[in-house]
């Protein structure tokens, strides 16, 4: 069934049979949006039909988001343009790590800079991985968008529009921003496309837009039965002679079982980033049984997790 919710200032079109929703989220929805700024460039990796992606996407953020699922990306890029935000969100279907991987992969060449974000938005939703044949998730997701691709001629305007304008936004900011990450005016209305809406307002306001391999602001992770042990994809996943600023905040949801303390989560994660997290924050969403809450841990990625060694360039390469 077919039908649409309002969350606040944005809503969404969804199938309640196809895709994933929970409307007692919303208030965390907003609580974590409402740490964002302007300009920020957001990391969804279980971005569902964009709750978090679209009014980030309204605040002004740049938001990369993913999802496993082929119509649930489906969704997103219809709310993405019902919200007039389409511009400012690009997506990607495929595993997270790969996601998350294919996202940080640093320029081929560092005179062109021609990088791998084109290619990661390319394949998402309407073509094959270039070469990347050997993940069979990525395989998998791919095959399922491409059925996606072919079973709607309505849907397809919309994915092929939202996947050309990302391709051609990410060219554009691998020629225009990938040695400076503030940008003019002109430059960010480039990536502009349809009228009116979240453009005009970042016309005027917009002040910085990143390569994601070179800053990110805050990552997302809203699968709360797993998502600890996907911070395991931060394992030298930057580069530190590429990285510019402070290092992005990650927002990790996950359950506490009564046998379970703050404590204890907090190790499991330091155990899988494999380093301390200093000041974590844990906040407490909602209950979910008698013996279950719903909890989302933020810290700042540990520097000792993300930078791989000057000398291991090759590391790179072998990730996705
Ligand atoms: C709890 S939902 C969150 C959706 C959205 N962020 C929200 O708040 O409504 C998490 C979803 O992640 C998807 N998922 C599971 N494994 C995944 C993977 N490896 N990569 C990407 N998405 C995955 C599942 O389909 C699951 O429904």
């Amino acid at each position: 069934m077919v039908t649409d919710v309002k969350q606040y200032g944005a809503t969404f079109k969804l199938d309640y049979g196809l895709v994933y929703w929970n409307s007692r989220l919303e208030h965390e929805h907003m609580r974590l949006v409402s740490q964002f700024n302007e300009g920020d460039t957001i990391c969804d990796m279980f971005a569902g039909i964009g709750p978090f992606a679209v009014p980030a996407a309204q605040k002004g953020c740049i938001v990369h988001a993913n999802y496993l699922n082929p119509n649930s990306i489906d969704y997103l890029m219809i709310n993405a343009k019902i919200n007039k935000v389409e511009d400012c969100v690009f997506t990607y279907n495929m595993d997270a790590r790969v996601f998350m991987r294919r996202l940080m992969k640093t320029p081929i060449c560092e005179d062109t800079l021609e990088s791998e974000l084109a290619v990661s938005s390319a394949c998402t939703i309407h073509k094959l991985p270039s070469n990347g044949t050997t993940d069979s998730e990525v395989e998998r997701s791919t095959v399922e968008a491409k059925k996606l691709l072919v079973s709607d001629s309505n849907d397809r305007e919309i994915l092929q529009g939202s996947c050309l304008n990302s391709d051609a936004a990410a060219k554009r900011r691998s020629e225009n921003f990938a040695d400076d990450r503030f940008v003019n005016d002109g430059a960010v209305t480039a990536m502009g496309r349809s009228k009116g809406g979240a453009n005009k307002r970042m016309r005027g306001s917009m002040k910085s837009i990143s390569n994601p391999w070179e800053h990110v602001d805050h990552v997302v992770m809203n699968l709360p039965a797993s998502a600890l042990e996907f911070l395991d994809v931060f394992k030298g996943l930057l580069q530190r002679k590429y990285w510019k600023g402070p290092l992005p905040w990650i927002h990790c949801y996950c359950f506490m079982r009564s046998n379970e303390t703050k404590e204890s989560i907090i190790t499991e994660a330091e155990v899988t980033l494999n380093a301390k997290t200093h000041d974590p924050i844990f906040h407490r969403v909602r209950d979910v049984a008698p013996n279950k809450v719903m909890i989302c841990l933020s810290f700042r990625l540990p520097p000792e997790t993300c930078f791989k060694e000057e000398n291991t360039s090759d590391t790179n390469d072998s990730m996705v």
